[in-house]
């Protein structure tokens, strides 16, 4: 039998693994190909990295991976509402009034149910839900009913989709967000590809509303909302000789945040110098990309990512 060099048996691949990360509780996908882990708090997918290559998701490096906070890094989940509540269409807050109402919804310091894992080939598929809203003390103002699932597929790309079903009795409307922070080699040496030419919020300045004229650089704090998007957004990094590539569905906003280095000495589980390194490029329905469902509705948002060689 061959061994490992530490000697134990060289694991078959694909596998998934239960590990604990800190306190929580983890599911580890080895591929030929790449290796993910996924946080069962939040269904936040914390590393995403193709195996001899730059991670595509940066976590990071003060990251607590505690239960009930959301771990800075990775790609958590923002539903029912995205960023500040009062921010947020009329439909959407008339939904909420009791109860707490933190930035970016409900679900990212929740414990999420797995309801699948399957090895399917080389590729490997997971599907966590959240408990049922009468079931959950932080979800319990939600309407009766009202599902949310994340699937996860892991192949040459990672995929995700987040459906929300409408198994209440009363319309809903809610914004979300995939929350994806990309690693970069430096935030001085990116630019955000497929933004031309379009439409965004400012909310830096008052919320007011721009037009974006060239490729997006970061060049100071910056966090806006961009609507009426194409599928397709990339980020291309000179250094690392990459482009990652970002596809959309059932999405046409998305929101480009990088707190630059006076707010990033202000957020919680962040380097002072971190701001460097990440970008985030978030898929979203926020603002009138919202989403309303009647009774029996449903909706599915995704994201593709993959990372391409430059020229490739
Ligand atoms: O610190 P949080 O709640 O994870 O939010 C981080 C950032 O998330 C972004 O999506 C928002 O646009 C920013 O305004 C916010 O600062």
């Amino acid at each position: 039998m061959t061994t490992t060099d530490d000697g134990t048996a060289p694991q078959e691949v694909p596998h998934i693994q239960r590990i604990e990360v800190n306190q929580l509780q983890c599911l580890r996908i080895q591929t030929a190909r790449a290796e993910l882990l996924v946080a069962e708090q939040g269904a936040q997918v914390l590393r995403y990295q193709v195996h001899g290559q730059e991670p595509v998701i940066w976590m990071s490096e003060e990251a607590a991976f505690e239960a009930g906070n959301s771990v800075r890094g990775g790609i958590p989940v923002c539903w029912p509402w995205f960023g500040d509540l009062m921010r947020n269409p009329p439909q959407v807050q008339a939904l909420h009034s009791g109860g707490r109402l933190p930035a970016h919804g409900l679900v990212r310091g929740i414990d999420w149910l797995l309801q699948e894992s399957a090895i399917e080939g080389d590729s490997v598929r997971l599907v966590l839900a959240i408990p049922p809203t009468t079931d959950s003390p932080s979800l319990r103002h939600l309407p009766a009913g009202l599902e949310l699932r994340l699937e996860i597929l892991l192949d040459d790309r990672l995929h995700l989709n987040l459906t929300t079903r409408n198994n209440s009795e009363q319309h809903i409307a809610l914004t979300q967000a995939l929350h994806s922070y990309f690693a970069v080699s430096s935030i001085h040496n990116v630019a955000v590809e497929g933004l031309e030419g379009q439409r965004y919020i400012e909310t830096l300045e008052g919320w007011a509303e721009r037009q974006q004229k060239r490729e997006l650089v970061i060049s100071n704090e910056t966090d806006r909302i961009y609507l009426d998007l194409p599928p397709q957004l990339a980020i291309r990094d000179e250094n690392w000789k990459r482009r990652i590539r970002i596809e959309a569905s059932g999405s046409t906003s998305a929101v480009v945040w990088n707190p630059w280095a006076s707010k990033a000495r202000r957020l919680s589980q962040f380097a002072d110098d971190a701001w460097q390194r990440m970008l985030c490029i978030e898929t979203a329905n926020v603002m009138e990309d919202l989403i309303e469902l009647a009774p029996g509705e449903a909706h599915s948002m995704g994201v593709a990512m993959w990372a391409e060689q430059l020229g490739g």
